[in-house]
């Protein structure tokens, strides 16, 4: 997908990413965008969409070449592109490939739009619905390496590196403290956030949660306990760093944090807790502390098979710039803020 690379599913047409694609002189009269996208581009006859991000197929007028199909994928560009269309939605017959279509295009971090079986696209890469599935199948992932490092909060840090096969993401835990058996750690599942983790970033709560989490594991190492930092490389709930910076400059439009997401047409939360399930499981950790405000993360790892004896609130002041994003998550993503 990020190579740009027609892909051919199986039971499917031809697909081709709009935003990455390596073939130039690419047309089809044919696309496939979000449901969300087809709402803003007010097609003629779609059907009501129970998913801002399920797929849905659209036929121009004129055959659509990539120049013209990318102010179709990206609503950041409406304001400079208003004039789009009239576009008709098709039925598709080839639903769990469209499906899977729109997940690859999430996992790579690119806009969630295809042309459909295009003129010069080049050879295509053969995949199935099934592929998408097994390529995030917690099960594969396993303890790359690890070892000690001292970090400003604690000296007595180690750090584990996690891989699974095909998936370029390295997940890491920093255990904290000694390591005890019959003592429940303190943990923090933090999912990555380049502008907020390294860039100080305003606009979100992440890194002073950061900075609070490992303070706090480190307080409790010198209790004689310990603490596990989960450290997932899921940015931006998921979507990715890029499509999390299109959702930036929507928010600056006046969207929220979860309307921004579906206005890509992407979920408002994609996160995979199973996947820090997993990371616990191969660090022998079967009960928690768990450091959060979202109550859907505490359900989630309980599902998947951690025992979480304890949520510890994990709230940090807010500022101007952050205000909104914080009373969204507490008003419709129920975290449990003050
Ligand atoms: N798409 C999107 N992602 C964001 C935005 N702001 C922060 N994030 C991402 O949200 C994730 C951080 O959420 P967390 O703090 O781990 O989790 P939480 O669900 O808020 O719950 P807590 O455990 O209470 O903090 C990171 O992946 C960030 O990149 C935003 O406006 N849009
Ligand atoms: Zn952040």
């Amino acid at each position: 997908m990020r190579h740009g690379w027609p892909i051919a599913f199986e039971g499917g047409p031809i697909l081709l990413p709009v935003e990455t694609s390596i073939a130039r002189e690419a047309t089809s009269p044919l696309m496939l965008i979000s449901a969300a996208r087809g709402a803003t581009l007010k097609l003629a006859n779609q059907r009501e969409a129970a998913e801002p991000h399920a797929p849905v197929l659209i036929r121009g007028g004129e055959p659509l070449d990539l120049r013209t199909a990318l102010p179709i994928a990206d609503p950041a560009l409406d304001l400079a592109n208003p004039l789009k269309g009239p576009f008709k939605a098709e039925h598709i017959d080839w639903c769990d490939a469209a499906l899977a279509a729109m997940e690859l295009a999430r996992i790579a971090g690119i806009l969630p739009a295809f042309l459909v079986d295009p003129d010069n696209a080049g050879e295509a890469q053969p995949i199935s619905a099934g592929d998408v599935d097994a390529w995030s199948e917690p099960d594969r992932l396993q303890i790359a390496t690890r070892a000690r490092l001292p970090i400003a909060a604690s000296e007595t840090a180690e750090i584990v590196a996690f891989r699974s096969a095909d998936d370029t993401r390295e997940h890491v835990a920093l255990v904290i403290g000694r390591q005890q058996g019959d003592v429940e750690p303190l943990v923090r599942l933090h999912s990555e956030c380049l502008t907020g983790d390294i860039l100080g970033s305003l606009k979100c709560d992440c890194g002073p949660q950061l900075d609070a989490a490992l303070a706090a594991m480190a307080a409790e190492a010198e209790r004689g306990g310990w603490g596990v930092l989960l450290y997932m490389r899921q940015e931006g709930r998921g979507i990715g760093l890029v499509n999390k910076l299109r959702a930036y400059r929507l928010q600056d439009q006046g969207f929220d944090t979860i309307e921004a997401n579906q206005r890509l047409g992407l979920p408002d939360e994609a996160r995979d807790f199973s996947t820090a399930a997993r990371m616990l499981d191969l660090l022998g950790v079967r009960g928690i502390r768990l450091m959060t405000n979202n109550p859907r993360k505490v359900v989630a790892l309980e599902n998947a098979g951690v025992a979480v004896s304890e949520r510890v609130p994990h709230q940090l002041p807010d500022n101007p710039h952050n205000a909104r994003y914080l009373a969204t998550k507490r008003d419709k993503s129920g975290h449990l803020l003050g």
